[in-house]
């Protein structure tokens, strides 16, 4: 497994929204590389509100949040070119095919091969069973397939940390087992690191190497880290 990717770090972060009750506090954790850790808990109890932090996409109240040693809200492209993240509430492009989103991404990152990367546009495709609408416009397709499109987004370009919110909702089964076994390998044998929020325990118990019980424990936290 490579040893050279930062570890991604909470520091005593604590979020609420306008003067409403600390829906986290603070809250310290090392997110462990090669591992997945799953975020499970009831509805409204602060699992995506993590990952919005953890995405740049929301500011913590207090606290910081590190990968290796960039602040990630103070270095935010930095740290997001090295971050996948699928949330339900992303908007895709309606005008264009998977296809062609892929291969924005990949040269928005400069990351584009004539060569390799048709070759694995078509590998992550045809695991995710979205190969044969890949020219297809997206604003076409349905919410299942919108959800692998999401998913494509945040994993071709093979990034070292992993931020997927509820990714396996709108799966069929043949895919959550696909997704479940690429992403154990990923982690496995390229060290990725892997936050996942799941209300299915089963996805959970197959892929997550140690999960946090929200609403958030941060002594409970903080020890687990340091075990
Ligand atoms: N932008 C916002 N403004 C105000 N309150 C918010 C905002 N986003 C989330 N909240 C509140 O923060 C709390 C935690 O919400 P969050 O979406 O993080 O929960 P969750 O654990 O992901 O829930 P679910 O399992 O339903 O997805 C909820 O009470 C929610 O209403």
């Amino acid at each position: 497994m490579p040893d050279s990717q930062p570890t991604l770090k909470a520091i005593n972060l604590s979020k609420r929204y306008g003067q409403a009750r600390y829906i986290i506090q603070d809250f310290s954790y090392t997110f462990p590389r090669g591992t997945a850790t799953g975020l499970s808990g009831p509805n409204g109890s602060g699992k995506t509100t993590l990952l919005r932090m953890l995405t740049t996409a929301a500011y913590p109240t207090t606290g910081n949040i590190f990968w290796g040693d960039i602040d990630i809200h103070q270095q935010p492209h930095r740290y997001l070119s090295a971050t996948g993240f699928a949330f339900d509430s992303t908007e895709l492009p309606q005008f264009a095919n998977t296809d062609e989103l892929l291969e924005v991404i990949l040269r928005a990152r400069g990351l584009w091969d004539d060569t390799e990367s048709p070759k694995k546009i078509s590998a992550l495709l045809e695991l995710l069973a979205l190969d044969e609408r890949r020219k297809t416009l997206i604003g076409t397709y349905s919410s299942g397939m919108m959800q692998k499109t999401l998913l494509a987004a945040a994993l071709i370009t093979e990034p070292p940390l992993i931020l997927l919110d509820e990714p396996f909702r709108a799966l069929d089964v043949e895919t959550r087992t696909a997704l479940t076994d690429y992403l154990n390998h990923r982690k496995k044998n390229f060290g990725d690191t892997i936050i996942i929020s799941s209300h299915l325990p089963e996805i959970v118990e197959r892929l997550c190497d140690q999960v946090l019980q929200f609403p958030l424990d941060s002594g409970e936290a903080e020890s687990e880290a340091e075990s």
